[in-house]
C-alpha cells in the first residue's frame, strides 16, 4: 500500500486578528510539518477561496521589504475570513522557493552584487524554483475540498496544483505591496518568471491592492 503523503496530527481552534479559523497540523511523508488554516466548513466545497502560501520567514514574520510575502499572507487571511469559508495552506519547506533559509540569504547577498532573484539561485547551483505542491493538493483533498479559486499571481502555481489532481476553477490576483526594496524583485517575477503583475509600473509608488477590501499592509 502506498504511504500517505500527509497525515493530519492535530486540529484546534485558532482565533485570529482576521477572524476565527481552525488550524489543522499535517506531517508530510518527509517529516516536514505544515499547517492549514480553515474558515467555515470546506467539506464538499466548490470554488473555495484558497491561498497556498510558501513559507518566508523574513517576509511573513520579520517584516522584510525585499519581497511581498508578508502583505500577501495577511491579505489572503483577511480575504478568506471575509469570505467566511476558505483555506490557507502554509507550506513549510518552501522557504526561498524551496532552497531553504540560508541559501535564500546567500541569494540575497548575490542580489546585493547585481544579480536578479532568478540568476542568484542559479549562480548558487540551485534551481530557480524547487517547490513541489503535492502536499498542498493532498491537504486540500483531506479537507474534502472539491474545487478552488486560487489566490495567486503565479500561473505556474495553478498548473502545478492541477498536475497534482486539484480542480482549480479560477485564479484570483493577490495584493502586492510595492516599494523601493522589492521593485526590482517584482519586475523580475513579472518579466522572467511569468507572474501576472500587469499593473506594476503604473501603480508606483506605494501599496497596491488589486482586491478590494484587503488590507495592503
Ligand atoms: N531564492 C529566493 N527565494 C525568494 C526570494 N524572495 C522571496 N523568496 C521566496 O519566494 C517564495 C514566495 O514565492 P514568490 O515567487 O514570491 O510568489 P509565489 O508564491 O510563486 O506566487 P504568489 O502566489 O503570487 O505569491 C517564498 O518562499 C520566499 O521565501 C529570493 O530573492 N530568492
Ligand atoms: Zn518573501
Amino acid at each position: 500500500m502506498p504511504v500517505a503523503p500527509v497525515r493530519r496530527e492535530a486540529s484546534t481552534a485558532l482565533p485570529s486578528e482576521y477572524g476565527p479559523f481552525r488550524a489543522h497540523g499535517y506531517r508530510a511523508a518527509d517529516g516536514v510539518e505544515h499547517i492549514a488554516l480553515v474558515a467555515g466548513d470546506p467539506g464538499g466545497a466548490e470554488d473555495l477561496v484558497v491561498r497556498v502560501h510558501s513559507e518566508c520567514l523574513t517576509g511573513d514574520v520579520l517584516g522584510s521589504q525585499r519581497c511581498d510575502c508578508g502583505p500577501q499572507l495577511r491579505a489572503s487571511l483577511a480575504r478568506i475570513a471575509e469570505e467566511g469559508r476558505g483555506v490557507l495552506v502554509y507550506l513549510r519547506g518552501h522557504e526561498g522557493r524551496g532552497i531553504g533559509l540560508l541559501p535564500k540569504l546567500r541569494a540575497y547577498e548575490l542580489q546585493e552584487h547585481g544579480r536578479d532573484t532568478l540568476d542568484a539561485n542559479l549562480e548558487l547551483g540551485l534551481p530557480a524554483d524547487a517547490r513541489d505542491y503535492a502536499v498542498a493538493a493532498r491537504v486540500l483533498e483531506d479537507l474534502g475540498v472539491r474545487s478552488i479559486r486560487l489566490l495567486t499571481n503565479n500561473p505556474d502555481k495553478v498548473d502545478a496544483l492541477r498536475r497534482h489532481g486539484l480542480t482549480v476553477t479560477a485564479r484570483e490576483a493577490v495584493p502586492v505591496s510595492v516599494g523601493e526594496h522589492n521593485l526590482r524583485y517584482l519586475r523580475t517575477k513579472r518579466d522572467r518568471m511569468g507572474h501576472e503583475l500587469p499593473w506594476l509600473d503604473e501603480a508606483l509608488p506605494g501599496v497596491v491592492t488589486p482586491l478590494s477590501g484587503c488590507p495592503g499592509r
